[in-house]
Order: C-alpha cells, then sequence, then structure tokens
C-alpha cells in the first residue's frame, strides 16, 4: 500500500436524517476526505423513507437507532479499507440532527464501556436501547404534553424567556414527557437520555457523553442564560429525569479520548480527543464561520434565518440556542416555510414561468415598491401561524397587483419579515454585518439584490452543504485549543 504522508487532522460527523457524514479537514482547513451513507439507499432492512419511519397516525416519526449505529460501522470499515490513515486523527467532533433522542436501557453503560474489537458496533448493541425507534424532529405527536408544560411554567412566553422557545412538539422534553407518559416500563428501564449528538459522541467515547449547551437549548428543558437544567421544566415532563441526562457542558468541551475500541480495531491514537457533540444547526453556524453580527439565510424550500445573538430576547416565534461557538453568547434560529415553492408558485403567475421574467420584474421595479406591500403565504406558515395572500397598497388593502409589482412585493414581503422578526429575537444589523445566502434562490442576483437592500448589508453566496460536517471538524480543531476562558465557559 502507496505510504500516505502524515496529515494531521480532524474529523467532522454529521448524523442527519437522512445519513451519517464524516469529513476529514487538514491543519490546513482543507477537507481531503468525505464519506456518507444514505440509510434509504445503504441499509435497505431498515425500511425507511427520507431516513425516517412516519406511523399510521400521520404525527409520530421515528428512526431506528440501530440503524444509526450500522451506519457508522459502514463509513469506519470502508475508511479502513481505503486506507485512511486514523492515526493522524488528533480530534474528532460530530453534529445530529436536533431534538431526536435515544434512550439507553439499563445496564448499557456497561456494554459501551467494553466493547470488543472483533466485532462491530451494532452487533455489540443490539440489546441496549429501551426504545428501538427514536423520535425525531419531524414528530408532531406531543401537542398535549406542550400545553401540560407551558401550563407548568406559566405560559408559552414564560417557556421562552426560560429555554429559549415556546413549546414545540419536535422539542426532547415535550417527546420523553410523551414516553413516560405512554410508555412508563420502557422509561423506567432507561439509564440515560442522550440526544442524537450526544448518542453519537457516546459512540466514540465508549461512555455517555453530556449533553452540549447548544444543543440542549433545542429540549424545551435548559436554562439557556444560566446554562442548567429547569427544575421546573425537568419536573413537568418526568420523574428522575436529572439522573438521566446528566449535566450539560459548554460546546466547545473535551468530554474524553477517544474509546479503546477504536484504537484496536481501526488504529486511531489512544490521544485523540472527542470534543463535545452538538445540533446540526449550531455545527453549521460553526462551519458558515459566522460571526456576531452576521446572517446566513437558506432559501431552499422552507427559509431558514441563522443569526448570531449577544443579548437575545427570546420571542413566540423562533428559537434561541446557546451559541456552539462562544458560550457568552447565543444563536438565534428562524424557519419560514413559504420559501422557494411560494417563489415559484409566483414565477409561474406573474413571469410566465420564468426566472429570467422574474428578475426582469425585479430590475423594473423600484426598491419600496410604491408603497405596495404583499406577504404570501399559500402554505400555514410557521413564522407567524398565518395562511393566504394579503397585499396593501400606500392607501389600504387590495386584492391584486400588476405582475411587475406582485413579484417585487413578494420578495420584498418575504425579506422584510425575515429582518422584523430577526430584530425581535434581539437582532441588529451592524456596521461589520455581513449577509451568507445560501440555497436554490441564492443563484439569483437580483433575488439577492433585495436582500441586501432589506437589510442594508452586502451579501455573499456560501455553499453550505457540508456545513455541519465541516463546522463539527472545525469545533474539534477549537477544542483542541483548550477551553479559551472568554468563549468556552460561560
Ligand atoms: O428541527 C430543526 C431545527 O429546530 C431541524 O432543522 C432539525 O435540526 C433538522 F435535523
Amino acid at each position: 500500500m502507496a505510504e500516505h504522508p502524515a496529515r494531521p487532522c480532524c474529523l467532522g460527523w454529521d448524523f442527519s436524517t437522512q445519513q451519517v457524514k464524516v469529513v476529514a479537514v487538514d491543519a490546513e482547513l482543507n477537507v481531503f476526505y468525505e464519506d456518507s451513507v444514505n440509510f434509504d439507499r445503504d441499509l435497505l432492512e431498515y425500511g425507511t423513507q427520507g431516513g425516517v419511519h412516519v406511523h399510521e397516525d400521520g404525527l409520530t416519526v421515528t428512526s431506528p437507532v440501530l440503524m444509526w449505529v450500522q451506519a457508522l460501522d459502514i463509513i469506519l470499515e470502508r475508511m479502513k479499507a481505503s486506507g485512511f490513515d486514523f492515526s493522524q486523527v488528533l480530534a474528532l467532533s460530530g453534529a445530529g440532527q436536533q431534538h431526536g433522542s435515544v434512550y439507553w436501557k439499563t445496564g448499557a453503560s456497561g456494554v459501551l464501556t467494553s466493547l470488543s474489537p472483533d466485532l462491530l458496533l451494532h452487533k455489540q448493541l443490539q440489546a441496549c436501547f429501551s426504545i428501538r425507534d427514536s423520535p425525531v424532529w419531524m414528530d408532531s405527536s406531543t401537542t398535549a404534553q406542550c400545553r401540560q408544560l407551558e401550563a407548568a411554567v406559566g405560559g408559552a412566553q414564560a417557556l421562552s424567556g426560560l429555554t429559549g422557545s415556546r413549546a414545540y412538539e419536535r422539542f426532547t422534553g415535550n417527546q420523553i414527557a410523551k414516553i413516560y407518559q405512554q410508555n412508563p416500563e420502557a422509561y423506567s428501564h432507561t439509564e440515560r437520555i442522550s440526544l442524537v449528538s450526544s448518542f453519537a459522541a457516546s459512540l466514540f467515547l465508549g461512555s455517555y457523553s453530556p449533553i452540549d449547551y447548544s444543543d440542549g437549548s433545542g429540549m424545551n428543558l435548559l436554562q439557556i442564560q444560566d446554562k442548567v437544567w429547569s427544575q421546573v421544566c425537568l419536573g413537568a415532563c418526568a420523574p428522575h429525569l436529572e439522573e438521566k441526562l446528566g449535566s450539560p457542558v459548554p460546546s466547545c468541551s473535551v468530554v474524553g479520548a477517544i474509546s479503546s475500541y477504536y484504537v484496536q480495531r481501526y488504529g486511531f491514537s489512544p490521544g485523540c480527543k472527542v470534543v463535545a457533540f452538538t445540533g446540526d444547526n449550531p455545527a453549521s453556524l460553526a462551519g458558515m464561520r459566522l460571526e456576531e453580527g452576521d446572517i446566513a439565510v437558506s432559501l431552499g424550500t422552507s427559509d431558514t434565518l441563522f443569526l448570531w445573538l449577544r443579548e437575545p430576547m427570546p420571542a413566540l416565534e423562533g428559537h434561541i440556542f446557546c451559541n456552539p461557538v462562544d458560550a457568552r453568547h447565543y444563536m438565534a434560529l428562524l424557519c419560514f416555510k413559504n420559501g422557494s415553492l411560494m417563489r415559484e408558485k409566483i414565477r409561474d403567475e406573474s413571469a410566465s414561468c420564468s426566472w429570467s421574467d422574474f428578475s426582469e420584474a425585479l430590475q423594473s421595479t423600484e426598491m419600496g415598491n410604491g408603497g405596495n406591500l404583499g406577504f404570501y403565504f399559500d402554505v400555514m406558515e410557521i413564522t407567524p401561524e398565518i395562511i393566504g395572500r394579503h397585499r396593501f397598497s400606500a392607501e389600504n388593502q387590495v386584492s391584486a397587483f400588476p405582475r411587475a409589482v406582485e413579484i417585487r412585493a413578494l420578495i420584498e414581503g418575504q425579506f422584510m419579515a425575515k429582518r422584523i422578526h430577526a430584530e425581535a429575537l434581539g437582532y441588529r444589523v451592524m456596521p461589520k454585518t455581513k449577509i451568507l445566502a445560501t440555497g436554490g434562490a441564492s443563484h439569483n442576483r437580483d433575488i439577492l439584490q433585495v436582500l441586501a437592500d432589506v437589510f442594508g448589508a452586502p451579501v455573499y453566496v456560501t455553499d453550505t452543504a457540508n456545513s455541519a460536517c465541516v463546522g463539527s471538524a472545525y469545533r474539534a480543531f477549537q477544542g483542541l485549543r483548550g477551553p479559551s476562558p472568554s468563549i468556552c465557559q460561560a
């Protein structure tokens, strides 16, 4: 086998909804290796669609936890077969789809700490989970538990002020409450509850990894200011929950050295460090190298805004998480369901299905659209909860606009809504603000010009395909540097 030159690196993992992915990043931050296992394509025996099972009630959505474990086995075996030099891995970190949860059965820690290097992980962990089908972020079956939690803390705004979000069905505390209420025996046989991120870190550690502040902010359980579990929220969800969760840690913490399983089976260095894993969106914020005052706008099927905040103002819309890069700061996520599908509908109706006609309409109309405003929600919007098309001239509400006015009204309305909701969460445009645009619509310069005009800031286009993985590798390097008193300790 040709000798590869030594190339010290960090690995970044992403345990996402549809796949497990890994990148290797060298000291110059170049990605020189990547691989992925797609659950639907490569693990047919689990029968998932989009990596999940949607249950008959149409609300419950789960993923088989052993599928995630087996995907990791496949990637590691492929890396080994390709001659990847694991001894050069200085540290690793990773991301997981947010809000999903893993339930380790009583006694599982004994298996995790004594893994045999002669066997694959999924063969050894078969009996380690009290819940074999983990609830994931697409689940919306816990509305009753959401109302119970909000009532326990004094309402939706009170919960948002405490944990960064009002109660959401996908948030982990509500999922745990449902399992406790509907499957108390499984809950009583659970010794540890992980997020997908800390579950993945546990596989590498060979012991239970703590939950990090940033992903823990997506549970409706963590007090985001004090960075401790909220006793009133824990108590409202399930008994003895704090001991099952363990104590949360700063996101850039080194949580331990890699398990001897990987040293003996794959040739990792015994000194390889494991840095706390976090949620996919916090990891993406790191991967996009966002700084204070910056915004990342993902213009896809739904539009997602990533904000870096110093002084958050928790609201009933959007989510505030502890910042994964600087524990003194925060990040916010705003999701808008009426994104590209809405833009495509108006393109078809008012620009003859042509993006070039759409662009010409934006070029032929002035910023401010002569005082005409439009808000377009053909599906029930998340932010805020509203549906329908609403048009206003400078004088009053109207039922239609000329074609070119309609197009500018759509785009200006979408971006003004983003700025208004961002500022409601405490975001402020700063002189150094950069806007990073990604996703389909970021290929249209005329749409980006409106984005720049609305925010009064320069717009840069970025590719975020690997952002969660690459961000995780960056965070592994950050963890290696050791806790900077200012930014790693809250
Ligand atoms: O629910 C979400 C964020 O709150 C999603 O972006 C998941 O993190 C996707 F995995």
